[in-house]
């Protein structure tokens, strides 16, 4: 590890100062806690994001700290998620589960909570995450004249271009994030769709750097228990939270033209709260219409130890959202070394190799989806050769060791620094 890299007072969870070259971090997560539930309309994958990178950078000998918003009376102020992470519950509003797009209001409490904490305890420097993160870091990271870096996860205006008026995002997000962009240090963008997006949105492009989002290819494998298969011959499986953007609903479409083939989709909501899930209603009367409600089953949010037993399951696991900023699922699936068939969009035209790994077809397009479904279905051997090159591919790019060491060296380039020498997994 090289000479200390801060200018300012380490120690600042623990105490005691830190060894030269050892980073105390803070990762700013408003509404998306490393411990919460996945599965759920707000808790995807920057929560994955977040607890997976925080591991990873602990992993490299550095010390973090996730503030994340205390959404429960009875949380505690801090919880050791494992050796090097921690996490604060900051109390910033009602202490209890709140849409993530009620949040803005009470990210000037967020801020101060921060800018007070670092008064006496600073960190060397402030990675936040999500725009709200974004506004409420940059002000306690300027009072304090700490480096800031963002990750945006989700854009605004990518979101009201695709949703228009069922995007309940409050009207302060658009500015919110290009005041971000142009006020922080630098920009860890996720893909090269979102540093395009950036770069339309007026963000200089020096600014922004892109380190992908990853996988734990030690948990996701090939090798391994695989879920029961149902009474059909073939097995599509869809994976994530249960909005509507995720194009579930493609999905369905598509089964009318895929006979002798079954769909799992697997989120959303407790699998005893299902029938309430306004998104499962409508997915099941789309399904009905289609004459296919049979072969569509409905899961719920599985913990996450669960899901690599179900993407092994599947033949094919689907990806079909409208837009995706990133998209962690398809990771996992060629991971686990199973193709992909995902729309074109975003971070999935940097993960998906098509042909090697699967398919990319147009967003919304249920023919297009069937079509490429039905190619694979047919063909155990192209399956098979598609699966092992999603195993290689990620293991080539995309473990959280190889994403934390390009963070790190953003990082570094912000602080000036030369990056630790532990070496990427
Ligand atoms: C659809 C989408 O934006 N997915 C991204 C993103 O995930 C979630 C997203 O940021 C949600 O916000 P929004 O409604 O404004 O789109 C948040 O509620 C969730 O907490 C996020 O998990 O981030 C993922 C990680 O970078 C990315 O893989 C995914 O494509
Ligand atoms: O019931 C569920 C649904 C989703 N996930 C995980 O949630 C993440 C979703 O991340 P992605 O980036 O694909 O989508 P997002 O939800 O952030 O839009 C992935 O790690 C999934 O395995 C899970 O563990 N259980």
């Amino acid at each position: 590890m090289t000479p200390s890299l801060s200018p300012f007072p380490t120690g600042p969870l623990g105490g005691d100062p830190l060894d030269p070259g050892v980073l105390a971090i803070a990762l700013v997560s408003e509404h998306a806690s490393p411990l919460a539930a996945l599965g759920g309309v707000d808790a995807g994958g920057q929560n994955v994001h977040v607890a997976c990178l925080a591991g990873a950078l602990a992993d490299r000998g550095h010390r973090v700290t996730v503030y994340t918003r205390r959404d429960a009376p009875d949380l505690p102020g801090r919880v050791e998620l494992r050796e090097g992470v921690e996490v604060h519950h900051v109390p910033a509003g009602p202490a209890e589960p709140l849409p993530k797009d009620e949040l803005l209001p009470y990210m000037g409490e967020f801020g101060r909570y921060l800018a007070r904490g670092w008064r006496t305890r600073a960190p060397d420097l402030v990675h936040s995450h999500y725009w709200m993160s974004g506004l409420a870091a940059l002000r306690a990271a300027r009072a304090h004249g700490l480096p800031l870096l963002h990750t945006y996860h989700a854009l605004g205006t990518v979101k009201r271009r695709h949703q228009r008026h069922a995007d309940t995002s409050p009207p302060e997000r658009i500015p919110g994030e290009i005041e971000i962009g142009l006020g922080c240090d630098r920009i860890v963008a996720t893909c090269r769709d979102e540093a395009a997006e950036l770069t339309r949105m007026g963000i200089p492009r020096h600014k922004i750097g892109i380190v992908p989002c990853g996988v734990d290819p030690d948990r996701f494998t090939p090798k391994g228990p695989a879920a029961p298969r149902g009474p059909y011959p073939h097995r599509l499986l869809q994976l994530g939270r249960l909005v509507p953007r995720k194009g579930a609903a493609v999905a369905v479409a598509a089964l009318a033209r895929l006979p002798g083939t079954e769909l799992v989709v697997v989120g959303g909501p407790p699998a005893d709260r299902l029938d309430d899930d306004p998104e499962v209603r409508r997915l099941r009367g789309i399904a009905r219409d289609a004459g296919v409600a049979d072969r569509v089953r409905f899961t719920g949010a599985v913990p996450s130890e669960d899901v690599p037993p179900l993407l092994r399951s599947a033949d094919v696991v689907v990806c079909p959202a409208d837009y995706e900023p990133f998209g962690i699922v398809p990771l996992e699936a060629m991971a686990c070394g199973v193709p992909v068939v995902a729309s074109a969009v975003g971070g999935q035209l940097d993960t998906v190799a098509d042909p090697g790994t699967g398919r990319l077809v147009p967003p919304r397009d249920p023919e297009a989806l069937a079509g490429a479904v039905a190619v694979l279905l047919a063909d155990p051997a192209a399956r098979e050769a598609c699966g092992a090159a999603g195993r290689r591919r990620v293991l080539s790019r995309y473990g959280w060791g190889r994403v934390a060491a390009a963070t790190e060296a953003a990082y570094c380039e912000v602080l000036d620094a030369e990056p630790a020498a532990t070496g990427a997994g």
